[in-house]
């Protein structure tokens, strides 16, 4: 626990009655409940203490005066959700403080990636801050900042170099990194995100620099709460967390896996709008079974097999329970690229008693529910009228199926069990049938349909005659020319999704379906394809993934301050989404929104996702915003740069 002698918050800069930038004086305090959060020198407010405790800040003035918020109704406009620095609520025109464990300058300042802003600091602040000298003299705007970077990381002909690129801006410039990735989000989503970011994992022993995240080995057993201790930022509320044993269609990448939840938390903050400094990435390492690492000298997790079993399930359990102790009923926990054999189980255990939600069994099925409503403006009918095959019954497959017949069993007021006929899956045994009923796993049972035992997909396409076909096999090339010509033989629209991600494990590529389709191919796939020209005309395919959900559902369960999540939340996230395809979209053959209008996207899935919650008592933030779109923007992170008093 700390405290703040006064002088630290006397004088306009904050550090008048110390002898150097550096002097501020901490004084240990006796444990107890209550800590010094921060110096709030800005705004309306006169300089000023908040203390939290437990959930309330009290806010003691230099006149002596005092106020005190519940930390939950401490919501502010533009400043992502809890922002009790005030520094991201703060507008561009509005002095705030640095605020590090002491008010960061000089050559800290310049090294702080929450504060920096590189040559853009004014020449006012230079003096302030004891920057002079360690800068060239010129000062720039962020905005020319922007283009900077944007013509250094285009000069880049390497994926994995724009990559590198865009850590190292994120590891010394966060505010810098997020405008760019906003403004630009387009051309820097492949970069960040999938395919890069696939790659960026297979070498993350030989890239690593600095950590971004938490790694929480079996080293840490007993201890976690502790390194829950050690990351730096308090306020969490959405932890991204992997055990790296499916990374994309990639495999057991092991530790290294962490790519992932970096990346995915980047998304949170540039897509979603949620705070930077909430967000926190987790690697759970319990060992990796891929060979390659454990005999690669630059592999930087555990060099043993996998735990499994009890040695597992205890420390996912301690990580639980310690994540929910030190952050609250509220953090919410995003599972990533588990193994399906955990993956079901993590999400069952813990759906009852924690927030969370498992990105590839929920989010993906929320995306592509959305897609396919979309896609049905263009075909006709109604989801019941048609027939899905998928290639791949795991978390993306079965989850997508099962989201599937929830709606549709909701439109029909069919018996779920009756909807779930409409859909086949097909995994690497062959089609899912009950005479295999024994041999399944628990979350491929409900697919066991009677019909004769098919091994291929081609035999399963002309069998079952789909209308739709999925593949969620992670394993690229599985739709064959003879496999698109089979669905284009059997529909005038055939809806065909290649969701295996990075590009290499796509199951066809963009221009694989167009072409193989003669054109009449309504196609999506995970990772980006370039638009693609068939016989004069321009198609433009659409990225199904979940980026489009994950950032603006969260955000509608931090804004609502929800508690659990339920099913109907992630219909209405679909909803959401597809409510956003313009006819203009409709008219270049996309069935998703363009990535440029992702901000807006997430504030509508915020705000359905929010009114769910509301409407199903989960919500606990009250009262409920009247206006919840314009809320949802209110309290997205906005990147451009504070100034300092
Ligand atoms: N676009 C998006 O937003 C998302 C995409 N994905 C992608 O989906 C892919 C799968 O992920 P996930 O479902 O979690 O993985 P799982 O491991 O849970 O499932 C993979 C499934 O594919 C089956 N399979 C593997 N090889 C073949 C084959 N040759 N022929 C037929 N079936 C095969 C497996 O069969 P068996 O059960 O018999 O082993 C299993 O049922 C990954 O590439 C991932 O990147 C995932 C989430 C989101
Ligand atoms: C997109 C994603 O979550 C995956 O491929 O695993
Ligand atoms: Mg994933």
């Amino acid at each position: 626990m700390i405290s703040l002698h006064r002088s630290c918050f006397l004088s306009n800069t904050g550090i008048s009655g110390s002898s150097s930038p550096f002097s501020y004086k901490l004084k240990k305090l006796p444990p107890a409940s209550i800590k010094v959060t921060a110096v709030v020198p800005n705004r309306d407010r006169n300089n000023s203490v908040l203390i939290e405790n437990n959930n309330t800040l009290k806010e003691v003035r230099e006149d002596g005066t005092s106020s005190v918020a519940d930390v939950d109704s401490n919501h502010t406009v533009a400043g992502g959700d809890r922002d009790v620095y005030y520094d991201d609520a703060a507008t561009e025109d509005q002095l705030v403080t640095p605020w590090a464990m002491s008010v960061a300058s000089g050559y800290s300042l310049l090294r702080d990636p929450h504060h920096n802003k590189g040559l853009a600091f004014t020449e006012k602040e230079r003096d302030a801050h004891y920057l002079r000298g360690l800068l060239p003299p010129t000062v720039i705007s962020q905005e020319l900042q922007v283009k900077k970077m944007m013509r250094s990381i285009r000069k880049y002909q390497v994926p994995l170099q724009k990559y590198m690129a865009m850590m190292d801006l994120q590891e010394t410039n966060e505010r810098l990194f997020y405008k760019l990735l906003i403004d630009n989000v387009e051309e820097l989503l492949p970069v960040v995100y999938t395919p890069t970011v696939g790659e960026a994992c297979q070498k993350y022993g030989s890239i690593f620099r600095r950590p971004q995240g938490l790694f929480i080995s079996l080293n840490e057993k007993g201890k976690i709460h502790e390194v829950l201790r050690n990351w730096p930022q308090k306020n969490i509320q959405v932890i991204v967390v992997t055990d790296g044993e499916r990374i994309l269609g990639l495999g057991d990448l092991g530790c290294q896996g962490m790519g992932i939840p970096i990346g995915k938390l980047s998304l949170y903050t540039a897509l979603g709008g949620v705070r930077p400094s909430a967000c926190l990435p987790v690697t759970i390492d319990v060992g990796t079974n891929n060979e390659q690492l454990l005999n690669d000298e630059f592999y930087i997790g555990l060099r043993q097999r996998r735990a499994t079993g009890q040695e597992y399930a205890e420390l996912m359990h301690e990580f639980m329970t310690a994540v929910k102790q030190k952050y609250g009923e509220k953090v919410l926990i995003q599972f990533e690229d588990f193994a399906n054999h955990n993956a079901f189980d993590l999400l069952a255990k813990y759906g009852t008693t924690h927030l969370v939600f498992n990105d590839d069994i929920q989010g993906t099925a929320s995306v592509v529910l959305a897609g396919l409503v979309a896609a049905l403006k263009v075909v006709g009918g109604t989801l019941a009228d048609h027939r899905f095959l998928f290639l791949g019954a795991g978390e993306a497959g079965t989850g997508i199926a099962e989201l599937i017949a929830l709606e549709i069993s909701k439109q029909t007021n069919m018996p779920l069990e009756e909807a779930r006929k409409k859909i086949s899956l097909v995994d690497s045994k062959g089609l899912i049938v009950k005479s295999r009923m024994d041999s399944l796993q628990l979350f491929k049972k409900p697919w066991a349909h009677d019909h004769e035992p098919i091994k291929k997909l081609v035999d399963a396409v002309n069998g079952i005659k789909p209308t739709v076909l999925i593949g969620t096999s992670g394993v690229g090339k599985t739709f064959t020319k003879e496999i698109v010509e089979a669905m284009a033989a059997l529909n005038d629209k055939p809806i065909i999704f290649s969701l295996s991600n990075p590009t290499s494990q796509s199951e066809c590529t963009a221009e694989e379906a167009y072409t193989w389709s003669k054109g009449r191919a309504i196609f999506a796939s995970g990772s980006p394809f370039d638009p693609v020209e068939y016989e004069g005309k321009v198609f433009m395919p659409g990225q199904a993934n979940n980026a489009y959900i994950f950032p603006g559902f969260g955000l509608g369960l931090i804004m609502s301050g929800a508690i659990r999540v339920h099913d109907d939340m992630l219909l209405a996230a679909s909803e959401a989404l597809a409510a956003q395809v313009t006819q203009e979209n409709f008219d270049k053959g996309l069935i998703y929104p363009p990535f440029k209008n992702i901000r807006k996207i997430s504030a509508h899935i915020a705000a359905n996702v929010a009114a769910k919650a509301y409407e199903l008592g989960l919500a606990t933030r009250q009262p409920q915003p009247k206006d919840l779109v314009k809320y949802a923007e209110s309290c997205m992170y906005n990147p451009a740069y504070r100034s300092y008093r």
